[in-house]
């Protein structure tokens, strides 16, 4: 009998949902809310091949949930034969290792955690508030971004600063997007046909948000993002690494706290650099000669290829690249030049791979190249599903 799970990824302004089948793994519905609190939202529907849309305007993300359910109400499928709920929650902090069953408890840790994630953490909470009313009887999960990176080792998660300031705050690297980085790691081992206990393996997950990791033996040793999703790469809205020093200097020329870290995490990246954060907006401006945004992709680019490189040394070596998220799984022109920039050191890029258009996962080095480069479809949804199922059946 098909027993479905319902998924909820709330997004600092967006609600992505799926109702996944246990049995066939494969998702019945699934939909979208965007812009929620922003004016002009819309809400896309899909079960059955049929697609529904819905604009209407949301003002957070509990008025977003009930316009999610009552979508399921009038276009199905039915949610009374929901499981269980797993509910992506970007920050565990110190406290969660590991996904947990939700209760009070836990929403109130999460909150005193919002602190820490100010943009992912208080949607996650509206939105496990609001399913919580409409599914009262089932188990609700809470799965972490950070949980991946709970191995990391005190030298990779130590920042280097007042170790009394560090306690008293519970200051250090947590990493995020480790459902992702996890998922895939353990793809490229099935892809490559070889024990994840000897794979050394870099992912890239490159979405909106963006960060890499190193992976030794399916642990993870070293992440790209810190305290907060705002540090390492380059991203849609978001700066990744500054100079710290850039606080004090932009507070010396009247910025306030609130304009500095809205500015660094909302109109920052590449948005910041030239105007577009989608990757397909970028490659169609630089193809018409616009010179920010060749100077974004090269900043993009760059950042990754230093990331690469020092995740190269501090795996001792390397045995493949994965690529995957948005702009990872479909974004060549991208994928290309971090290669090509790499040929230094063992890689050679298959140029024809890289600019095949596909959905599968796929190897884009050449036979002679040192390193497999390869792009794997990230499925935090299943990934999810999977934990979900984990935590009840404990
Ligand atoms: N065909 C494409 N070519 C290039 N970039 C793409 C393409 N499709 C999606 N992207 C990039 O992927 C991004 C979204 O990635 P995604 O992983 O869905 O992000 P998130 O989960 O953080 O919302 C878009 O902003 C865009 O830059
Ligand atoms: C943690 C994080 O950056 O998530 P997202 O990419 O969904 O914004
Ligand atoms: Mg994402």
């Amino acid at each position: 009998m098909s027993q479905p799970i319902l998924l909820l990824n709330c997004g600092s302004s967006s609600i992505k949902y799926q109702l996944l089948q246990t049995d066939t793994q494969q998702p019945t519905a699934m939909g979208i809310v965007q812009r929620v609190g922003q004016g002009s939202s819309t809400l896309d529907h899909e079960t059955g091949g049929q697609k529904f849309h819905l604009d209407q305007d949301f003002a957070n993300h509990t008025e977003a949930m009930a316009a999610v359910v009552a979508m399921f109400h009038e276009h199905g499928p039915a949610l009374d034969e929901v499981i269980a709920v797993g509910h992506r929650t970007v920050h565990g902090g110190d406290t969660f290792q590991e996904s947990v069953l939700i209760d009070d408890a836990v929403i109130a840790t999460l909150i005193e955690l919002s602190d820490l994630a100010p943009l992912h953490n208080p949607p996650a909470i509206a939105g496990i508030e609001a399913a919580m009313l409409v599914l009262p009887n089932v188990p609700h999960v809470a799965i972490f971004d950070t949980a991946f990176f709970s191995t990391l080792p005190p030298e990779a998660y130590t920042y280097a600063i007042d170790r009394e300031v560090t306690a008293r705050y519970g200051i250090r690297k947590y990493g995020f997007h480790g459902t992702s980085h996890q998922y895939v790691s353990q793809k490229v081992a099935e892809f490559l046909d070889r024990p994840l206990s000897e794979l050394k393996t870099i992912v890239c997950h490159l979405g909106n948000g963006a960060s890499i990791s190193a992976v030794d033996g399916g642990v993870a040793v070293e992440t790209s993002m810190g305290l907060t999703p705002l540090a390492g790469l380059v991203m849609g809205t978001r700066s990744g690494d500054v100079d710290p020093g850039l606080h004090k200097f932009l507070g010396s020329k009247g910025m306030s706290l609130d304009d500095i870290d809205t500015s660094l995490n909302k109109q920052s990246g590449m948005l910041g650099l030239c105007g577009f954060t989608d990757m397909r907006d970028v490659a169609t401006e630089i193809a018409a000669g616009n010179a920010d945004a060749k100077l974004a992709r090269d900043v993009y680019v760059h950042r990754l290829v230093s990331y690469i490189g020092a995740y190269i040394a501090i795996l001792g070596g390397v045995d493949a690249v994965c690529f995957t998220a948005g702009v990872g799984e479909n974004a060549a022109h991208i994928r290309g030049p971090v290669i090509e920039r790499l040929k230094g050191m063992g890689f050679e890029l298959d140029v024809a791979a890289n600019e095949q258009r596909s959905t599968e996962a796929r190897e884009i080095s050449t036979p002679d190249s040192k390193v497999h480069v390869l792009v794997i479809p990230t499925n935090e949804e299943l990934a999810m599903a999977r934990e979900t199922m984990a935590v009840i059946g404990r």
